[in-house]
C-alpha cells in the first residue's frame, strides 16, 4: 500500500471534519454521551475495520474514544486509513446523541 504525501493527506482532510495529520498518523476524538453511546459506536467501526482488514489504534475513556490511524506495513498514512476515516466520522454522525 503506497503511503500518500503530505499534501496529499493535507488535501483530503479538508472535507474529514475533526481529523488532523499529526505525527504521520491521522487522529480525531470523538465525545459522546455516554460509555454506551461510545461503545456502540466502537462495535460499528469494529465491523467496519474487519471488512476492510485495517484497524484503528484507539483508546476509549468513559465518553471519549481517541483514535489514531496509520497503515503499519508503510508506517504512513494511505488512502485505507482516509477510508476508515471517512467510515467512522459517518459511525459518530449516526450516533444521534453524541456531544
Ligand atoms: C495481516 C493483516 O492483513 C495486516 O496485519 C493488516 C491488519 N490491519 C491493519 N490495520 C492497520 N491500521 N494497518 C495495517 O497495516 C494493517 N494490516
Amino acid at each position: 500500500m503506497k503511503a500518500l504525501t503530505d499534501s496529499e493527506i493535507r488535501a483530503a482532510l479538508t472535507d474529514l471534519h475533526g481529523w488532523r495529520y499529526e505525527g504521520g498518523r491521522l487522529r480525531a476524538e470523538f465525545r459522546f454521551s455516554d460509555f454506551a453511546q461510545a461503545f456502540g459506536f466502537m462495535a460499528h467501526c469494529a465491523i467496519h475495520a474487519e471488512h476492510l482488514d485495517h484497524h484503528p489504534d484507539w483508546r476509549n475513556v468513559y465518553n471519549r474514544v481517541e483514535v489514531e490511524l496509520y497503515t503499519h506495513d508503510a508506517d504512513s498514512v494511505t488512502s485505507r486509513d482516509l477510508h476508515l476515516a471517512r467510515l467512522m466520522s459517518e459511525a459518530a454522525a449516526l450516533s444521534l446523541v453524541h456531544t
